[in-house]
This record gives C-alpha cells, sequence and structure tokens, in this order.
C-alpha cells in the first residue's frame, strides 16, 4: 500500500479525496489509501481524512505520494518539493505554467526515480472517446474548437495554459501542430476573455481554437471538424460510464505506480504533455507580441 497525502481542497481536492476512501475495486487504485491533506486553510475532518501541515507531509515516511489540486501558478512548486522529499506526484493539469519548467520536473522525476502523472480527465469523457472513435481514419481536411466557460480565477495562469485540456484534444486528435497566429482580447472589468489560435496540422490543414470565459457563461465545446470524407458539426453523445472521471485517472496513476504501463505509452503521454506545453506557450508568446 502507499499512502497519500491531497494538497488543496476545491473542486479537484474534494473529488481526490472521496476516490480514495473508495477507490475502483480490484484496480490498481487500490493500492492507494488517504493519510491527510493539506490546505492553506485551517478546515474540519473531510469524511474522516484530517488536515497535515505540509511539513508533515513531506517528512512522513508513510506517506509516498502527493495529490497536488491547487490552483495552477502553484503547481510547479509543490511538485518540486514533494519530489524532492522523495514522493511520487499526481498532479491536476496543467502541471507548469511554462515549457521549461514543466521539463525541468520530468527530468527531476527521472532522476529522483518518481512517477510524476499529470491527470487528463477529458480524455475520459464518454463525448472525446466517441469523438475519437468516429473520426478515426478521417481525413481532416480543416477544423474548429470551441470552448466556453465561466470566468477563472487569476492564478489559473494563461488561458493557454488553463485550457491545455482542449490542446490535449486537438494534439491527441490531429498529432503534433504548430502555432501560426494566436490573439486574446480581454475585459477585466467584464472578467471576459477570448482566445483564439491558429494551427497547422503537420499536413499543412488549418485547425483553430476558441477560449472564450466570462461570468455566468456555461461549460460547453462546439466543433468543427470537415474531413475527406464528411462533416462533423457537433460532439458525439458518447455512453455514460459508470467509473467517474477522476477515478478513471486514479486507477491510470496507480497503474503507473505499480509499473504496469510500458515505457513506450509513458514516453509518447510525456511527449504529448510537453507538446501542448509548448503550444501554450508559443500562444502565450503570439499573444503578449501583438499586445504590445
Ligand atoms: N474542477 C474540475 O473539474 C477540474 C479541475 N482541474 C484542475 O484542478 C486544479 C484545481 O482546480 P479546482 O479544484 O477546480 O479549483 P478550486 O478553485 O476549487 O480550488 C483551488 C484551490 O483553492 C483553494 N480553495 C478552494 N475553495 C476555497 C474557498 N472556498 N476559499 C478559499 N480557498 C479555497 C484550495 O486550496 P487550499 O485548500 O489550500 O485553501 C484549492 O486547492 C486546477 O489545476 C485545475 O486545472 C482539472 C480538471 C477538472
Ligand atoms: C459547476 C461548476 C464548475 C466548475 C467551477 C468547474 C471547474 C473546472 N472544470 C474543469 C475541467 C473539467 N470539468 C469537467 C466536468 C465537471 N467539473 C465539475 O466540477 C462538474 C460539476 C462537471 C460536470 C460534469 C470536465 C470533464 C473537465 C475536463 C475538461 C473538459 O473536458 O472540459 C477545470 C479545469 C480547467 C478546464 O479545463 O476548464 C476547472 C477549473 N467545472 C464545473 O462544472
Amino acid at each position: 500500500m502507499l499512502g497519500s497525502v491531497v494538497v488543496g481542497v476545491g473542486i479537484a481536492g474534494s473529488v481526490r479525496i472521496r476516490d480514495l476512501l473508495a477507490p475502483l475495486s480490484s484496480s490498481a487504485a487500490e493500492k492507494l489509501t488517504v493519510k491527510g491533506f493539506v490546505s492553506r486553510r485551517t478546515l474540519p475532518e473531510q469524511h474522516g481524512v484530517q488536515q497535515i501541515s505540509i511539513e508533515e507531509a513531506l517528512s512522513r515516511n508513510d506517506i509516498q505520494v502527493a495529490f497536488v489540486c491547487t490552483e495552477n501558478s502553484s503547481h510547479e512548486e509543490h511538485i518540486r518539493q514533494f519530489l524532492n522529499a522523495g514522493k511520487h506526484v499526481c498532479v491536476e493539469y496543467p502541471m507548469a505554467l511554462s515549457y521549461s519548467s514543466a521539463a525541468d520536473l520530468w527530468d527531476l522525476a527521472q532522476q529522483k526515480g518518481l512517477v510524476l502523472h499529470e491527470e487528463h480527465i477529458e480524455l475520459f469523457t464518454p463525448d472525446y472517446k466517441q469523438l475519437k472513435k468516429d473520426i478515426a481514419g478521417k481525413k481532416l481536411e480543416e477544423g474548429s474548437l470551441h470552448f466556453t466557460g465561466g470566468s477563472l480565477k487569476p492564478d489559473f495562469g494563461f488561458p493557454s495554459f488553463s485550457g491545455i485540456a482542449r490542446l490535449t484534444w486537438l494534439v491527441d486528435l490531429f498529432g503534433e501542430l504548430t502555432v501560426k497566429e494566436a490573439t486574446l482580447v480581454e475585459d477585466e472589468e467584464r472578467k471576459y476573455m477570448k482566445l483564439t489560435a491558429h494551427f497547422l496540422t503537420k499536413d499543412q490543414k488549418p485547425l483553430t481554437w476558441v477560449e472564450e470565459r466570462g461570468v455566468g457563461m456555461g461549460r460547453a465545446k462546439h466543433i468543427h471538424l470537415r474531413f475527406d470524407s464528411c462533416t462533423l458539426t457537433e460532439l458525439p453523445a458518447g455512453q455514460r460510464e459508470p467509473v467517474g472521471l477522476f477515478m478513471q485517472d486514479l486507477v491510470l496513476f496507480g497503474r503507473k505506480l505499480q509499473g504496469e504501463v510500458p515505457t513506450e505509452e509513458l514516453q509518447a503521454e510525456q511527449s504529448r504533455i510537453l507538446h501542448c506545453l509548448q503550444l501554450a506557450e508559443n500562444i502565450q508568446q503570439f499573444c503578449q507580441s501583438t499586445a504590445a
């Protein structure tokens, strides 16, 4: 068994505590137990789990794993602290707010012989799984993905990083991309923002990503994907699954801890994550150069 600590008790941290207390039976998630949680606030017990200090989490021998569930701007520092203390880390996406920080963190994990896992629940949603099946083997001519959602707190980072889940979809579906142009429109008073990024695929096909957030905007994704043989204008509705999204991620992390995930799969995943973070950084640079 591996003892774990959950760092940061927001939406994601609470789900992690809940899932660790009731892991999917007969899955690798059962190898994890939860020994405590860390929070910057003073909180009561969460489902019987006690708050502990970060110093205790870093030093206790019966804690081998940390779940970093805080806002994005603090991920890098937390990952570094826990890896340096010899703990495996599962971090909610994105692991860092720059490409070079992420690359350094992977190097540190490798040096220490520890698992560093970045959660990607967006790849487990039924709609995404169905979309991936539906377009398998089709040749993209052009496409767009338009996300809308409620406004985020500023410590979630530049929108190409906080929206990394959309980039992950595009890269997982269409392979490596090149950023051609990106713009950001912001209205701080209205807490509104719209990021538009234009990419080319390796086959030189155009893809557009729009990430739009504002107070009261509903979470939604719209696609327009034109292939050689057909055009998709709506996300397919996938079959709902009994296992929750964060639980599916926990099982994958558990399998990594057990050494059950093949090296090629780990490498492909790491390349995808780093490529997405590189794209996020390129987008940020485009936006900041046009803003100047
Ligand atoms: N929500 C989701 O569905 C998903 C979230 N993620 C990722 O998870 C991470 C955390 O996101 P999420 O949990 O949604 O963010 P939250 O805003 O809910 O929580 C972020 C942090 O804010 C602090 N916090 C939470 N509630 C309060 C409060 N009422 N008052 C003061 N502080 C509070 C907590 O830290 P502390 O306990 O130290 O105070 C918490 O860790 C991000 O990296 C995000 O990208 C990824 C996929 C899905
Ligand atoms: C109700 C308020 C609500 C909040 C505050 C919220 C926060 C939230 N949801 C996220 C992702 C996500 N959130 C969900 C789904 C949910 N997450 C949920 O908290 C709930 C109730 C669902 C409902 C199904 C999914 C599937 C993702 C992964 C990214 C995606 O596919 O859009 C993220 C990570 C950044 C991102 O990819 O957008 C945040 C911060 N989600 C919400 O729905």
